[in-house]
C-alpha cells in the first residue's frame, strides 16, 4: 500500500491559553438540562463546537458540558423536570432521521451495489460496552468473531482514542488496521514475514500525523502532570493513550467535577500545543494538529486505493462526540457515497444517518453484513 502525501495543517481552534472566540454566549451558560426537542439539540450542538473548539472559554463549557456527556445524568434531571411524554416524542422524531441500520438494512446494502464496501469500527461502547474501569473494557469472543468475519469480506479499521497497542491488546485480530489515539497513530495488518528486515516492514506504521518527536515527550509530561494534580480527586483516572490522554470522571462525584476541570485546565495552561476536547465522561488532552478520526477515515480510504473514487462504500459505525468528524467526513463525500451510522439509546444531535442501540446490535449488523455477502457470493455461482 503506498504511503499518501497527507498535509496536517494547525488546528484552527484557540490553544487553552487564549480567551474563548467561540459561537458561545460567554458564561452565560446554557440552561441545564437543555431545552428539550429539536432546539435541545441545536443548543447541544452549539455547546458541542464550542467545546471542540477549545477550552479557551473560561468557565465557559466546564461542568455543564461534562454533564452533557452524561446521557443518564441528563436524563435523571430531565424526569424529575416531568419531562417523560416529550422525549418520547423527541425520541420518535429522532429515530425518523436516524432510523435503526438494522431495520434499513436492505437500503445498505443495495447502496454498495457495484462497490467495495470499508468498514470503520470505533471500540468503546461500539465493539464493547462502556464500563466504569477503561481497562476492563473487554469485547465478547462473539462479537471478535464477528469482525473477524467482517474482516475476510472487507477491509476492516479499527478507529479508537485509545493508544494503538491498547485497541490491539483488546480486539487482538491482527488481519485489521488500526488507528488509535483519535486516528493519530495509523498501521496496517501485519503480514506474514520470514526475514528479519522483512518483519521489521511489517511492524511498520503507516502514517503519525503528529511529529513523534515533538508530541511523545509533550504527552508523557503532560500524562505526569495530570497524575498528580488530580490524585486527590477520588475516582479521577488519568490514561496515556499515546498521542494523547484521557481523563475520566465517570467515577467521580459530580461534586467534584468542578475542581477536576480547573486542575486539567491549569495543566493545559502551560502546554498551549494541546488541546482539549470531550468524550463520552472523559476529557481528552491532544495536540492542536487538524487531525481527527474524520482525517484518519480518509486517510485509510487513499491508502487503499479510494482516493476520489465513488466505487466504495465506507461504513463507519461510532458512539462518542470523537466519531462525529468521521460521520461529518462520510457526508462530506456526498449524498450515498457513505453510511454512518450512531450508536446510541438516546437522541443525540449527530451526522451519522442511521442508528443502532448497543453493541449487541452493531454485532448482529456485522453478521448480517457477512450473510448478506456470503449469499450474494452463492447467488453469483449458480
Ligand atoms: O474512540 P473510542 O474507542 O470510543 O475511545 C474513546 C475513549 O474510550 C475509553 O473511554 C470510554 O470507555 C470507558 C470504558 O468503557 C469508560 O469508562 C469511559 O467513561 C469512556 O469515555 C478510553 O478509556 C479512552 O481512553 C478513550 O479515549
Amino acid at each position: 500500500m503506498a504511503k499518501p502525501s497527507v498535509a496536517v495543517a494547525e488546528a484552527s481552534g484557540v490553544p487553552a491559553q487564549a480567551s474563548c472566540s467561540c459561537p458561545c454566549p460567554g458564561t452565560t451558560l446554557f440552561p441545564y438540562p437543555p431545552p428539550r426537542g429539536a432546539s435541545g439539540i441545536a443548543a447541544a450542538a452549539v455547546r458541542r463546537k464550542c467545546l471542540q473548539a477549545e477550552v479557551g472559554g473560561g468557565a465557559c463549557w466546564g461542568v455543564e458540558s461534562m454533564r452533557a456527556s452524561s446521557p443518564t445524568h441528563a436524563r435523571a434531571a430531565a424526569a424529575l423536570a416531568g419531562a417523560g411524554a416529550d422525549e418520547e416524542e423527541e425520541r420518535a422524531a429522532w429515530m425518523a432521521r436516524h432510523p435503526s441500520a438494522l431495520g434499513k438494512f436492505e437500503r445498505i446494502v443495495a447502496a454498495s451495489e457495484g462497490r467495495r464496501i470499508v468498514m470503520f469500527l470505533d471500540y468503546d461502547g461500539t465493539l464493547s460496552p462502556i464500563v466504569d474501569d477503561p481497562d476492563a473494557a473487554f469485547m465478547s469472543e462473539t462479537m471478535r468473531m464477528a469482525v473477524r468475519s467482517v474482516a475476510k469480506h472487507f477491509p476492516t479499521a479499527i478507529v479508537s482514542g485509545r493508544c494503538r497497542d491498547k485497541v490491539f491488546g483488546f480486539v487482538k485480530l491482527a488481519e485489521l488496521y488500526y488507528a488509535g489515539s483519535h486516528g493519530m497513530d495509523i498501521k496496517g495488518p501485519a503480514k506474514a514475514s520470514s526475514s528479519r528486515h522483512e518483519k521489521a516492514k511489517a511492524k511498520g506504521v503507516l502514517f503519525q500525523p503528529a511529529t513523534a518527536s515533538e508530541f511523545l515527550p509533550m504527552i508523557e509530561a503532560v500524562h505526569e502532570r495530570l497524575v498528580e494534580t488530580t490524585r486527590s480527586i477520588p475516582g479521577a483516572k488519568v490514561e496515556n493513550n499515546r498521542f494523547c490522554v484521557s481523563v475520566h470522571f465517570r467515577c467521580v462525584d459530580e461534586k467534584m467535577w468542578g475542581e477536576l476541570w480547573e486542575s486539567v485546565k491549569g495543566v493545559l495552561r502551560e502546554y498551549p500545543r494541546l488541546r482539549l476536547t470531550q468524550g463520552r465522561m472523559v476529557l481528552e488532552v491532544r495536540p492542536t494538529i487538524k487531525w481527527d478520526k474524520g482525517k484518519a477515515l480518509e486517510f485509510l480510504l487513499e491508502s487503499l486505493g479510494f482516493a476520489g473514487c465513488t466505487n466504495v462504500l465506507p461504513v463507519y459505525i461510532g458512539d462518542d462526540r470523537t466519531d462525529e468528524d468521521a460521520f461529518r467526513a462520510l457526508r462530506r463525500r456526498g449524498q450515498g457515497q457513505g453510511v454512518g451510522i450512531l450508536v446510541s439509546k438516546h437522541p443525540k444531535e449527530t451526522s451519522a444517518s442511521y442508528s443502532l442501540q448497543e453493541p449487541a446490535e452493531v454485532m448482529e449488523f456485522l453478521l448480517r453484513l457477512v450473510e448478506w455477502k456470503r449469499l450474494s457470493r452463492l447467488s453469483r455461482t449458480q
